[in-house]
């Protein structure tokens, strides 16, 4: 399992966060976001990670710059939004699908079919508030978000997603990370996988 980290708006959160392991470092790409990012910072982090550097979009991107390699579609968006951005734009996609709305299922197969490579199921309230509907669903190529923290993401392990994806539980104020609470994430993590091999 795989872990993003969002809402990354300085170089030196995107270095500790991958110093530690996150495979995913998301940049809010919405100036109305207080905890937002730039494309420039982007390219700064694109320095010191190749790959999984998300853009992360409310609406749809403007082609003119995007130094990410991938777009996650922060929206209520169509699979012609997902084509575009595979076909014209050449990038990967992370389609976001709200799990409190009663289509998410047929949401999933419509973006998967549209060529998007990941999905991020959200639920704003709280993730683990759908443990029951998330044990029915084959994770793969999907991850989860929603108040996911250190104290509760042992739970979320539990349904094996392809990564979690975590924001406001890890910062120290609005915009900032704490290296204490990225740290307590990653012990966590650590004592579930020591566990998983008894
Ligand atoms: O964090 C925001 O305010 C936000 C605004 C617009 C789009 C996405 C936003 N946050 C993303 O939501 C998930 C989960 O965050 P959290 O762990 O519940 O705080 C994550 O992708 C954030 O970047």
């Amino acid at each position: 399992m795989k872990v993003k980290i969002c809402g990354i708006t300085n170089v030196h959160d995107a270095e500790y966060s991958i110093k530690k392991g996150a495979e995913f470092i998301g940049v809010i790409l919405d100036y109305s976001v207080k905890r937002h990012g730039t494309e420039d910072l982007i390219k700064e982090i694109k320095n010191i990670k190749k790959t999984g550097v998300v853009g992360v979009y409310t609406s749809m991107p403007d082609a003119n710059e995007i130094n990410e390699d991938i777009i996650q579609l922060h929206f209520d968006h169509s699979p012609g939004d997902v084509k575009y951005i595979k076909n014209v734009l050449k990038k990967n996609v992370i389609s976001v699908i709200d799990i409190s709305k009663n289509d998410y299922l047929e949401r999933i197969d419509e973006y998967k079919k549209a060529g998007s490579d990941y999905i991020l199921l959200e639920d704003r309230s709280g993730i683990v508030n759908r443990m029951d509907d998330l044990r029915n669903i084959d994770l793969t190529g999907i991850g989860l978000a929603g108040k996911i923290s250190p104290e509760n993401v042992s739970n979320i392990l539990s349904l094996n997603p392809e990564f979690i994806d975590l924001s406001s539980s890890l910062e120290s104020e609005i915009g900032k990370k704490s290296e204490k609470r990225i740290d307590e994430l990653f012990i966590k993590l650590g004592e579930k996988n020591a566990l998983k091999q008894y």
